[in-house]
């Protein structure tokens, strides 16, 4: 794994958590010499640092059969043309890079290299996580079964055709702070109306949590049933929704999700 941050972190922190059985060792890769420090606590993991070791990366890929990149978007390019000479005949080189498309990845690679784009998210630390993933330039069935059981070991994995990676990633890879957001608004409204930072606080993540559970344990009934049968008719909660629904929230969040795909296409386009 090179660039080690908040996603890739997570995805080792995902592959390394207790009880699931990392078949092989992680070589990881990130700039500061304490996180790599931190990161070489967990088992089977060896962390280099680049402020230590400039040839950190180019020496991590040596004999990898599989290369997770995880540095932002606009240094991908530079990273993968330090890397390219040192990298196995035939190694999989998975970005997890919002915007970047698989034949901009490709073209910084030697050819044989197979490529796969995926687009994760946060909760993969806990084994939680949806990834898409989307084959590249000489991504076989080998390749993509590779990348599938990878990130089916940190959650759900689907495989979408590239067009529709930055859809996935606005609505899942950015998915976790839109939910984050919607409980730090609702903390917020439960104190205005006078519940103290931490009864409001446990209060509202209890409820996301028993919401969502609730929503994986009855697929049938579905959210719009589930919804039901919490709002009486002419109760409390009838009079909640309809501001909520006032605000033209599928407007919003279709707005919304247009903005960050509007982003990825910036990021495509190397701005
Ligand atoms: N944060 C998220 O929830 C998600 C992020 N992504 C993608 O993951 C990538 C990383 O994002 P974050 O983890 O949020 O960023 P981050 O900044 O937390 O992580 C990047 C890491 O790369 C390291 N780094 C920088 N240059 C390096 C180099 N030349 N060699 C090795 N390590 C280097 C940095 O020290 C840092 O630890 C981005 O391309 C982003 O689009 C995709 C899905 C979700
Ligand atoms: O905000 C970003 O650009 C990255 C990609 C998806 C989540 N975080």
């Amino acid at each position: 794994m090179l660039g080690t941050g908040n996603m890739n972190g997570a995805i080792l922190a995902g592959l390394t958590r207790p009880g699931s059985a990392l078949a092989d060792p992680v070589r990881v890769t990130t700039r500061s010499q304490s996180s790599a420090d931190a990161l070489s606590q967990r088992p089977g993991v060896t962390a280099a640092a680049l402020e230590s070791n400039p040839d950190a990366n180019r020496e991590a890929v040596r004999g990898a059969g599989l290369v997770i990149v995880g540095v932002k978007p606009a240094m991908v390019p530079d990273l993968l043309d330090d890397i390219a000479a040192d990298l196995e005949p035939g190694a999989l080189v998975i970005s997890i890079a919002a915007g970047l498309e698989t034949k901009t990845i490709a073209a910084h690679l030697p050819a044989g290299i197979r490529v796969v784009r995926a687009m994760p998210n946060t909760p993969a630390t806990l084994g939680l996580g949806v990834t898409a993933i989307c084959a590249g330039p000489g991504a076989d069935a080998e390749a993509m079964a590779l990348a599938h059981e990878v990130f089916a070991s940190v959650g759900q994995v689907v495989e979408l055709p590239e067009a529709d990676i930055p859809t996935m990633g606005a609505l899942t890879g950015s998915g976790p702070a839109h939910v984050y957001l919607l409980i730090e608004r609702m903390i917020e409204a439960g104190q205005a109306l006078g519940l103290d930072a931490e009864t409001a606080t446990e209060s509202v993540v209890q409820t996301f949590r028993g919401a969502v559970e609730m929503v994986v344990a009855d697929p049938d009934a579905g959210p719009a049933e589930l919804r039901r049968r919490v709002t009486s008719p002419n109760g409390t909660t009838e009079r909640s929704i309809a501001v909520l629904e006032d605000a033209q929230l599928a407007d919003l969040f279709t707005r919304s999700l247009r903005a960050n795909v509007r982003r990825s296409e910036e990021l495509a386009a190397g701005a």
